[in-house]
């Protein structure tokens, strides 16, 4: 049986919607073997993030080393790295391994408002982590602070995408959830655009959304799905995951890691 293995670089969520364990969850229900390196440990639930605790450089390397020399790794994703030494290390790292389809999942924070990347890290990340990766998956915020614009526009975002490719990502997926109308991502490849499009569902469940859908193109650019198409099945995973979430919580709810498949089933 040939199995097909992503590995997580990220922060845990105590919560279980965002972080280490969406991505795990998401891994599984996609049908890859999940692997991960923790770079930080939070306390956290759908109100907010209460405590960071971030692992040491030793032990973030250790893990990454472990998983590669053993395990082996078909596709990658980084979520939370809150230092310029973690992202430096975890680059290091993937550079070492020569770890294969790199998604980036520019996280700097949390839904609640929590701030997960530190100051003046934007840079590291540019300059450390953009070039190896494959995709690169800013929301308008994260979008924002990498080109220094505001972007109001699906216009804007694709100014920003055309900027964002020139730090040397080979592609640039623009998200546009935090705009109005219809739930709009954007996908830039240095030649092209590709729209990605959903309805909007009005709820407060989005925790963990973005470090869902970047999981979910992970899994399928694991299982050999060429970016274009990884793109397209997880943005329907991430849509189904989002109109069927679970409501727990007194926050900002997790979203229903099983509801694509669950609803994929129903129709073979
Ligand atoms: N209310 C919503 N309804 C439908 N899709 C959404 C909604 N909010 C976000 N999305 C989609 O979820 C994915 C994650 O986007 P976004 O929320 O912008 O990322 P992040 O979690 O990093 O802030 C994108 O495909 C986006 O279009
Ligand atoms: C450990 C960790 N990593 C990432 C996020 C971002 O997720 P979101 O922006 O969807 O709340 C988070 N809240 N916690």
């Amino acid at each position: 049986m040939t199995v097909s293995r992503a590995l997580t670089i990220a922060g845990s969520d105590s919560g279980g919607g965002a972080g280490i364990q969406a991505d795990l969850k998401t891994f599984t229900v996609l049908g890859v073997y999940g692997m991960s390196a923790l770079t930080a440990v939070t306390a956290q639930n759908t109100l907010g993030v209460h405590g960071i605790y971030n692992l040491s450089l030793e032990a973030i390397a250790q893990q990454i080393d472990a998983v590669a020399v053993d395990l082996g790794v078909d596709a990658i994703k980084t979520g939370m790295l809150a230092q310029v030494p973690i992202i430096e290390t975890v680059a290091m790292k993937i550079k070492e391994h020569q770890l294969p389809n790199l998604v980036v999942d520019p996280v700097m924070v949390a839904k609640g408002g929590a701030q997960l990347l530190e100051n003046d890290s934007q840079q590291a990340l540019i300059r450390h982590l953009l070039p190896l990766a494959t995709v690169v998956t800013p929301n308008l915020p994260e979008a924002e602070v990498l080109t220094g614009r505001t972007i109001r526009t699906v216009e804007e975002m694709k100014e920003a995408a055309r900027q964002i490719h020139s730090f040397g990502t080979r592609y640039v997926l623009v998200k546009g959830g935090h705009l109005e109308g219809d739930a709009l991502d954007i996908l830039y490849d240095g030649e092209q655009f590709a729209e990605f499009v959903s309805p909007r569902f009005e709820t407060k469940h989005t925790h963990g959304t973005g470090c869902t859908f970047s999981a979910a193109i992970t899994s399928e650019l694991a299982k050999g799905a060429a970016v274009y198409e990884a793109v397209h099945t997880a943005k329907q995973f991430i849509t189904c995951a989002i109109e069927d979430s679970l409501g727990l919580g007194q926050g900002h709810g997790p979203t229903n890691h099983w509801a694509y498949v669950r609803r994929h089933q129903q129709h073979i």
